[in-house]
């Protein structure tokens, strides 16, 4: 582990585990402790270590220090003073017997900002903040797993939407509904292997690895992109994949693959390349594509007795659904970790350290987010624009405002 102001870096993380709860990781330090006067010690230890981190920040970097249980006494705030308030949101939990101020930076946070975790949106060109050179390069090793991960999902790809041609062609299945679940589980299960590119979690919890490689988005792309060419390939019949066409398509005409898959599997390629695994964009726009929208349809046909009135074709139940379940396959269902849990994609990456929200503050952007892309796939646009583009490009934009990149 590297040296850095006389701290090791492990052996902080180790005394804060032995005190509390403590994520240190690349975006942030969140040190969780019961309020052990020691943990004031390690505070302090902290702090001068941030302040080393935070000089060598470039002006577009954030970072975070959160520290919950930890009095935000003066010896404590003077060791933050120096700090940027632009570049270092620093924040201590409100649940605590607190001075009165329990900002740590110079001038009070807004109060709508007090307690909330920034996130750095960390970038391909991130550098490790505890480390001078800049994140090498690949090594071999990196390569072979990358390439290693990129054909298993490969494999797992062709082996799940094969499993649903089964399924359809022994007419065990309704085709639409095969359509329906390889459109709502494809590009979710596709998000869940995202971490398995470069620095897996164990690897990462252990060395603090850098977990927003560049290559592995690359790699991980080349699945979608592969798909594409075979949909592609038979939707212009240039060969011939009866149990694909079953699977995939409304009629079972090749020429249907051109159409809503090819946009499908087009905007994972997009999120997998601009957003990939550092931005909560990309999470919640595949999410509404893939969760919303695919079970917008399975509900819709089944119960949308009762219509939209601006859109005859559409359901309440429909769209309803389509909010519900974009809204708890990003988030979950709760919205604070500490006493509910949350069990959606966002979590599920902030696990991986990939980025660290506010859960109370993000549950309110992706409801928006969610909202948004409800109303726009309940319009009769769709008809004009399929709504695989609309969704996630709508979604992709509510989220950016929403969240940044
Ligand atoms: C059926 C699909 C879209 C149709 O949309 P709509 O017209 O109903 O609105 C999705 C097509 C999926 C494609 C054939 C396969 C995509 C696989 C994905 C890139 C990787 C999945 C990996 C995972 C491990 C299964
Ligand atoms: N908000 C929605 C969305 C779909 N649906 C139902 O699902 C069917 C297919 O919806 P869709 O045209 O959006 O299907 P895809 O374009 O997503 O494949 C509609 O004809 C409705 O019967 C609904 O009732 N309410």
């Amino acid at each position: 582990m590297l040296q850095k102001s006389g701290f090791k870096i492990s052996s902080v993380k180790c005394l804060f585990f032995k005190l509390g709860r403590a994520v240190l990781t690349t975006e942030s330090f969140e040190l969780s402790t019961n309020g052990d006067s020691r943990a004031l010690i390690l505070a302090l230890a902290v702090s001068k270590l941030f302040l080393e981190v935070e000089s060598s920040l470039s002006p577009t970097q954030t970072m975070t220090l959160l520290l919950r249980g930890v009095p935000a006494l003066p010896s404590v705030r003077s060791n933050f003073y120096l700090v940027r308030p632009h570049v270092c949101s620093i924040s201590t939990s409100s649940d605590l017997p607190l001075s009165s101020s329990s900002s740590l930076s110079p001038k009070p946070l807004r109060p709508a900002l007090r307690d909330r975790i920034f996130y750095r949106a960390p970038y391909a060109s991130l550098r490790h903040p505890f480390s001078s050179p800049p994140t090498p390069r690949a090594a071999p090793g990196d390569v072979l797993q990358d390439a290693g991960a990129t054909a298993a999902v490969l494999a797992g790809a062709y082996a799940f939407v094969f499993s649903f041609e089964y399924l359809a062609r022994r007419k065990l299945i309704q085709q639409n509904l095969s359509r329906k679940l390889v459109h709502v589980f494809s590009g979710l299960l596709f998000m869940v292997s995202w971490p398995i590119f470069r620095y897996p979690f164990a690897l990462y919890l252990i060395s603090l690895q850098d977990s927003t490689s560049t290559e592995a988005r690359y790699f991980a792309s080349l699945v979608p992109l592969v798909n594409c060419l075979r949909l592609v390939i038979h939707g212009l019949s240039l060969a011939s994949d009866e149990g694909l066409i079953k699977s995939v398509t409304r009629e079972g005409k090749p020429e249907e693959l051109l159409r809503g898959p090819l946009y499908y599997v087009l905007v994972l390629i997009l999120c997998a390349l601009v957003f990939w695994r550092e931005s909560p964009v990309g999470v919640i726009s595949l999410a509404m594509m893939c969760g919303g929208d695919g079970v917008a349809d399975i509900i819709g046909r089944r119960f949308g007795s009762i219509k939209l009135p601006y859109n005859q074709h559409k359901s309440w139940a429909g769209s309803i659904s389509m909010f519900i379940f974009g809204f708890l396959i990003s988030i979950g269902c709760a919205s604070n970790h500490h006493r509910g849990y949350i069990n959606g994609m966002l979590y599920y990456y902030s696990i991986f350290g990939y980025f660290q929200l506010d859960w109370a503050w993000t549950v309110r952007k992706v409801a928006l987010v969610s909202l948004v892309a409800t109303v726009v796939e309940s319009l009769s646009t769709t008809d004009v624009i399929d709504d695989n583009i609309s969704v996630p490009l709508v979604s992709m934009a509510a989220a950016f405002v929403s969240f940044g990149y």
